[in-house]
């Protein structure tokens, strides 16, 4: 048996083509949609990540601001970067990629951010939203990772209800937030939380109807259940080249496989884009 391939590539381009239509239609009622990018510092897969998000812009007829600023920008100049666009009205949405320099404190610059314009969905109220229901629909941005593995699955029709999902990973893009998501009582699944200081992960894989892998630690999957669904959402760099945390050998017996590359990472960008959409529709019907 070889895995199917939930294919990011093909959904991504699919949700930008639906994008493009609301944001022709807010256009034409005289509402625009932009969204910032705030880049500190010269990490190339960052800068390639930011590139990126700027060109998915241009496809869907999204208006981009792009601030890029030095490595050594102190924690305050960044503050008042982030106070521009919680301030410009051009401004629907934006990010501040991560990570960071380690000299800035991330959670102070989310925490700064206007949660309404906050298209990664990772500041601590629209966190909190997501904590806090879990029953009606949700009407604040969510992180655009975990909203992708949910979106591909679901665009592929592989339901979650009853089924057990292992999460590995615990950090605040993916791993924490994902699992709030698939026990909303609109997905259903159970989630197991693991992480690199899980003792008994091998037990835990042979039980998971679905993994998805944001450890970020190159091929540390190494065993799962025949039949089961693979999402490989981590991203290490290994001879330069981007590695996920799925041992490929695992594609064999699995029934779905989201690769990494190829796989969520062309989601999260849609995803981001679906976020700005939705925040300039919520402006709209103000
Ligand atoms: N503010 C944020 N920072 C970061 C996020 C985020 O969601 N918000 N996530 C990652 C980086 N990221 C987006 O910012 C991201 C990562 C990967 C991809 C992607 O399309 N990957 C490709 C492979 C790319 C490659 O070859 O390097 C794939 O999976 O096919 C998109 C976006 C950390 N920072």
């Amino acid at each position: 048996m070889s895995a199917r391939i939930l294919d990011g590539k093909a959904t991504a381009a699919a949700i930008k083509q639906e994008l493009s239509e609301r944001v022709a239609a807010l256009k034409a009622a005289g509402h625009t949609t932009g969204l910032g990018t705030i880049l500190v510092g010269n990490d190339p897969g960052s800068a390639w990540y930011v590139g990126g998000k700027h060109k998915d812009c241009a496809e869907v007829g999204i208006e981009s601001i792009r601030v890029d600023l030095p490595e050594e920008t102190t924690q305050d100049e960044l503050l008042a970067k982030v106070k521009e666009l919680n301030e410009n009205p051009d401004c629907t949405g934006y990010i501040v990629q991560l990570p960071l320099p380690k000299h800035i404190d991330q959670d102070v610059i989310l925490e700064a951010m206007d949660p309404a314009k906050d298209a990664d969905g990772l500041h601590p109220m629209n966190l909190g939203r997501l904590v806090a229901n879990v029953n009606r629909p949700m009407t604040s941005p969510l992180p655009c990772t975990p909203l992708g593995c949910v979106d591909l699955l679901a665009r592929h029709d592989i339901d979650l209800n009853g089924k057990h999902v292992l999460v590995v990973g615990r950090g605040v893009t993916i791993g924490r937030p994902v699992g709030l998501l698939l026990t909303r009582r609109n997905i259903n699944a159970t989630v197991t939380l693991a992480h690199t200081g899980t003792t008994n992960l091998d037990e835990l894989l042979a039980q998971a109807d679905v993994v998805i892998a944001a450890a970020g630690s190159a091929h540390m999957i190494k065993t799962a259940k025949p039949g089961a669904i693979l999402l490989d959402v981590g991203v290490s760099r290994v001879d330069g080249k981007v590695t996920g945390d799925i041992d490929p050998a695992l594609y064999e017996s699995a029934s779905w496989v989201s690769p990494n590359p190829g796989g969520v990472g062309p989601m999260t960008r849609a995803m981001l884009l679906n976020n700005v959409v939705e925040a300039a529709e919520r402006n709209a019907a103000k």
